[in-house]
């Protein structure tokens, strides 16, 4: 059998004097090694996207981090200087991806922004500059310092017994990176908490009533997927949804 592909929504990056549109390794090297997928990357346009034509040619969808933030207009909020920077096309290309990918039933992982998209689509709302706010740590990305240490596993989340994650991770404590200054603020209704750190900030979610693997996470697994066994765990499981949805497809 053909690897499986996942659909991956691209970011709209400007440089050498153009726009591209980008995902970065560290996300489509987990989903080749460890989940043992293929990654298609979706370019990231504001208006038409065919998200059907994207969808009937995939077996599920991985939705990454960026440093973008989702525009406070979509979760109905008007925008101020602490929401951005903003990424309209990724928004736009990724929303509805997520919405129909869970309508067909395909697996559905959401890594960092990908969560937080997760979590607006289906009806939620964002917090912004967390760590700004008593009592809550500060999860942003450590500056000035090389990748591996802006990557560096450093924070306790706690997985919840008898969560969907739990069956990949066990329940109770688990490190893991942390680089983000927004989170959920309302849970959108049909997502369940899953983990979350010592502070109460939303870590992991799944959507209740998902037909398959449907998990959103606030951290980082893709970074060190082959090395560290929570964050293989979290890609293997999702490489053998992908795997099951593409044969029942077929
Ligand atoms: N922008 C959002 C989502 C955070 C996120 O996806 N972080 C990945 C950082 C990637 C990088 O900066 O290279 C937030 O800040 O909450």
């Amino acid at each position: 059998m053909s690897k499986p592909i996942v659909a991956v929504p691209a970011d709209i990056r400007a440089f050498d004097g153009t726009n591209w549109h980008a995902v970065q390794h560290q996300y489509v090297r987990a989903a080749l090694n460890v989940a043992d997928v293929m990654s298609f990357i979706i370019p990231a346009f504001d208006t038409g996207n065919d998200t059907d034509a994207i969808l009937d040619r995939v077996d599920g969808l991985m939705v990454t981090g960026s440093a973008t933030n989702v525009h406070p207009s979509l979760y109905g909020r008007e925008a101020t200087e602490a929401d951005g920077p903003y990424d309209l096309a990724r928004d736009a290309t990724a929303l509805p991806l997520i919405r129909r990918a869970l309508d067909r039933g395909m697996p559905v992982f959401a890594i960092c922004r990908g969560l937080q998209e997760l979590n607006v689509a289906l009806g939620g709302t964002l917090a912004s500059e967390i760590q700004d706010q008593p009592g809550i740590w500060d999860h942003r990305k450590p500056a000035d310092v090389d990748r591996d240490s802006m990557y560096a596993i450093r924070q306790d989340v706690h997985v919840k017994e008898g969560s969907c994650i739990a069956r990949y991770l066990g329940a109770g404590s688990i490190q893991v990176n942390s680089l983000h200054r927004q989170a959920i603020g309302e849970t959108a209704p049909r997502l369940q908490v899953e983990a979350t750190a010592p502070d109460g900030t939303i870590e992991a979610v799944s959507v209740i009533d998902a037909k398959g693997f449907a998990i959103g996470v606030q951290w980082h697994p893709e970074y060190w997927a082959e090395t560290d066994s929570p964050s293989r765990a979290l890609f293997e499981a999702f490489g053998d949804a992908v795997r099951a949805y593409a044969a029942q497809k077929a």
